[in-house]
């Protein structure tokens, strides 16, 4: 394949620049080579796609900004969450502070028919080769950490035949993503160099994106707990992507349920 461009990793700030420095370093030298792509079956945007806020349910176990969260098994995590109405699962395969495992992928996948998004910090083409090989429908792209390069690595997931959460956080990473092509954006209301929340990214992010004309997929991310923190993204977003209070709620089926209620 033709290399994609270099990033600039050292120019990412705070926890996210040490994480994604660390798994650039556990990629160094690995092989993206495209051998026969396995088509996929489960299709991420068409899950999202349906009428109402859709639910992707993450399987996080632990967190920078938490700490350990719980000791989940991924496989009964993703029974529960497909029981509680999830429409995709979001599946951490980050080691070290998230507690995921790239083999949770195909573990998860054999146990729910849900299509599954490699939630990991993309730094390098074989990652996503990874994740289609492992039976991924989507993977995460973050702006913050692939910058300009985040349209070639969007091509390449295509190539796999997966789809891109293409991850956004503020104005200028919004613009880059649209111009970008992206078909899925993620608004994160966590800054990933001070960990902080604000609810009030999403709905704002999401307004200037279809006020640019894009006719794509919504997604806002993190910080939900309560049914009424939902409200500003409903009738805006197409999915909600919530981790932390799901996952340490104790009862994973009934938390979904509850969370999306109206
Ligand atoms: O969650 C963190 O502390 C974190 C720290 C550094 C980089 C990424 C991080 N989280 C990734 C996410 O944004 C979330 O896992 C996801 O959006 C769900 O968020 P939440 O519901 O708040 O767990």
């Amino acid at each position: 394949m033709t290399p994609l461009p270099p990033l600039h990793l050292d120019r990412v700030p705070g926890v996210l620049g040490r994480i994604v420095r660390e798994r650039a370093a556990d990629y160094a030298g690995a092989d993206a080579e495209l051998g026969p792509v396995r088509p996929a079956t489960r299709h991420f945007g068409a899950a999202l796609s349906k009428a109402g806020l859709s639910l992707i349910a993450e399987i996080k176990r632990a967190s920078p900004s938490q700490g350990e969260i719980a000791p989940l098994d991924p496989v009964q995590a993703a029974l529960d969450y497909q029981a509680g109405g999830a429409a995709a699962l979001s599946v951490l395969t980050e080691p070290r502070h998230f507690g995921g495992d790239l083999a949770f992928l195909e573990r998860v996948r054999g146990a729910v028919n849900l299509p599954l998004l490699r939630k990991d910090f993309v730094v390098h083409p074989a990652m996503l080769r990874e994740a289609a090989d492992a039976g991924a429908s989507a993977a995460l792209l973050m702006v913050s950490v692939l910058g300009e390069a985040t349209g070639e690595y969007l091509q390449f997931a295509h190539r796999l035949g997966l789809d891109a959460l293409v991850e956004v956080h503020d104005e200028r990473e919004l613009d880059l993503a649209l111009s970008a092509d992206a078909r899925i954006i993620g608004v994160n209301n966590r800054d990933l160099t001070t960990l902080n929340i604000d609810l009030a990214v999403s709905p704002r992010l999401i307004r200037r994106a279809r006020d640019a004309g894009f006719t794509g997929l919504l997604v806002a991310e993190s910080g939900y707990r309560t049914p009424a923190d939902l409200g500003p993204v409903r009738g805006l977003a197409d999915a909600v992507l919530v981790g932390s209070s799901l996952a340490g709620s104790g009862d994973l089926e009934r938390a979904a349920r509850e969370l999306m209620a109206q």
